[in-house]
């Protein structure tokens, strides 16, 4: 095995690893990046992540741009689109050019940056996205996006999934990894409901989003690849 597979629970955690000529895959379930899977699987244009608001605000006023914001799980005021991926299935969506802002996915996906590409996965485009690493002969990052710095359940749900997929290809880093699949492999039989108990889930509730939750733990709903191109994510062709 010549490439290795390495996770980084938090964006706060991301300059401990070296992450020039890998694969970093960047992972938040709730709702960032099942948003952007979502986004593209419908046939949106490119999508454009910021991690300032005041910088995709700066889109408002510009042709040609659908814009999202979202902190704390609420829409911003003054932004059509929100973080539930159930609005990015529309027919306006179709040709889009999105430019999105949220709490957590978005920090992550600047801050791997100096990665060779950076992908963007979720339970929902899982398979596609392990097919699309075995053809790159590339070490990989899992970037998980967490919750405000702190590690949260469901994105190194995710990193577990992924290595699971990777184990034949790709060597296991360090512990972190060893972790995380261990954890997939105990509840990948009860994904739903685990994730459903999540802090982040149960903090979700509260804006009434359980079908949401429901929809970004269902594996292998799209067959595409996100991948950031200059500014923008697009689907690999
Ligand atoms: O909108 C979401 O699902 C979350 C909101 S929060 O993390 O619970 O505040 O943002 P995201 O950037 O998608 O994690």
């Amino acid at each position: 095995m010549s490439n290795s597979i390495d996770v980084c629970l938090s964006p706060k955690l991301i300059d401990l690893y070296d992450l020039e000529g890998k694969i970093v895959v960047v992972v938040d379930i709730l709702r960032a990046t099942s948003v952007m899977t979502t986004a593209l699987a419908h046939g949106a244009k490119e999508i454009i992540p910021v991690e300032k608001l005041e910088v995709a605000k700066e889109y408002l006023t510009k042709e040609g741009y659908l814009c999202a914001a979202e902190r704390g799980g609420e829409q911003i005021a003054g932004f059509p689109l929100d973080n539930s991926p159930f609005n990015y299935m529309k027919d306006n969506i179709k040709g889009a050019s999105i430019v999105i802002t949220t709490t957590n996915g978005t920090v992550a996906i600047e801050k791997s940056a100096v990665a060779d590409q950076i992908l963007v996965g979720s339970f929902l485009n899982l398979t596609s996205v392990a097919e699309y690493i075995k053809t790159q002969n590339k070490d990989v990052v899992v970037h998980c996006a967490g919750w405000k710095g702190k590690t949260n359940m469901e994105d190194t749900l995710y990193a577990g999934a992924l290595i699971e997929r990777l184990q034949s290809t790709h060597a296991l880093g360090c512990d972190t990894p060893h972790m995380a699949l261990k954890y997939w492999e105990a509840v990948k039989n009860d994904l739903q409901q685990t994730v459903a108990d999540s802090a982040h889930a149960k903090r979700l509730n509260k804006l009434n989003i359980t079908k949401d939750i429901r929809f970004c733990t269902q594996i292998d709903e799209y067959d595409v690849v996100p991948k950031m191109e200059g500014t923008s994510l697009v689907a690999v062709k």
